[in-house]
């Protein structure tokens, strides 16, 4: 899958440059990867806020119709228990985790990675499971992924942490016959069973001929400046590779048609993807400017939590661990729901 996203991306690109033609591959901008969100991107996060971190944003929710994956809502805290008597969909509340994957194997060697599907090191392992440890209380109802497996191992290891015990199961929409081939017939098993949906839009950034090259020395052939500028810059292409506006136009759009409906309708989500696939939807949620969003650094394996409520996301920070009162004490759906799982388990 990962070697098809790859190709297609790099088929949408022009293909006869190199390195070392660099004014010339910094122009290059793919029609093809430039989707509907354009305007979106241009006109929304134009209008950003001063800080990164711990803001409140306000942003418009397309009420867009779901897709047609099926999902299993947790029997602990469904919408519709939540909100007993109201089903409008703005009084629905969801949370929303992100998550970088874990340190993966060329993370480890300092190389650019890329679409290059590398799996996590030992030290990556070990950060997805504290991650799901901090995550253990919060509930989560549907998990999207990459196709990349750094980003599937990370979700799948952090979900082992999980106190609601629910197994992650990988939806394979990709033909017909797989579709059928996987169906589960149990009522019981299914609500016992958490979604995971792998989509190649939430890669990490393509990032061309930078892909398999050490960042030190490619920094130092290249320039500090030049080398920060390819990794960093809302809009400038490494060569022949996706910037992280280009990159923004295929995970926006899928955020915004995908996932966005899912929290509309009070399913609580978690995201395990990339340093740029994940800056460029913080850069939505937050409405950062694309002046701002160059600060904007994500570790690998932490996760952060979002609070949907009322079409707005609410930016509560990263929980320490499961026993810490702050994230969870901010909703009373969370509370109850870290309630409920002291008196389940
Ligand atoms: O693709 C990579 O090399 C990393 O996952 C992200 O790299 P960056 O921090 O250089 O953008």
């Amino acid at each position: 899958m990962a070697a098809e996203v790859c190709h297609h991306a790099i088929g949408s690109l022009q293909s006869h440059s190199h390195l070392g033609n660099l004014n010339h591959h910094q122009n290059i901008r793919s029609g093809v990867l430039r989707l509907a969100t354009k305007d979106f991107i241009s006109n929304g996060l134009s209008k950003g806020i001063s800080s990164c971190f711990g803001q409140r944003n306000c942003i418009v929710i397309r009420s867009s119709a779901s897709h047609s994956q099926t999902s299993v809502v947790d029997p602990v805290l469904s919408p519709s228990k939540s909100n007993t008597g109201d089903t409008s969909k703005k009084s629905n509340e969801a949370a929303l985790i992100l998550i970088r994957h874990g340190e993966s194997l060329w993370n480890e060697k300092n190389l650019f990675t890329g679409c290059v599907d590398v799996p996590l090191s030992k030290k990556g392992i070990d950060e997805a499971i504290e991650a799901g440890k901090r995550i253990s209380s919060i509930p989560v109802d549907l998990i999207f992924t990459s196709a990349l497996i750094r980003a599937q191992m990370t979700a799948m290891l952090a979900m082992t942490q999980h106190r609601r015990r629910k197994v992650p199961i990988v939806m394979h929409n990709e033909s017909e016959q797989a579709k059928a081939w996987s169906q589960v017939f149990s009522e019981d098993t299914k609500k016992q069973s958490i979604p995971v949906i792998a989509a190649w839009q939430l890669n990490e950034r393509m990032y061309g001929e930078l892909q398999g090259l050490n960042k030190q020395e490619t920094a130092d052939r290249y320039g500090k400046e030049q080398v920060h500028e390819w990794r960093r810059s809302y809009d400038i292409p490494p060569p022949n590779g996706e910037s992280l506006e280009m990159c923004a136009e295929r995970a926006v759009a899928y955020f915004r048609d995908q996932i966005e409906p899912q929290l509309l309708s009070g399913k609580n989500v978690m995201i395990a993807a990339h340093g740029n696939s994940l800056r460029s939807i913080i850069m939505y949620l937050d409405k950062l400017t694309s002046q701002e969003v160059i600060s904007l650094e994500l570790s690998t394996g932490i996760p952060m939590l979002y609070i949907f409520k009322e079409g707005r996301f609410i930016r509560r920070g990263s929980p320490i661990k499961p026993t810490e009162a702050g994230v969870y004490a901010y909703t009373k759906r969370l509370a109850l729901y870290r309630q409920k799982l002291d008196e389940m388990f």
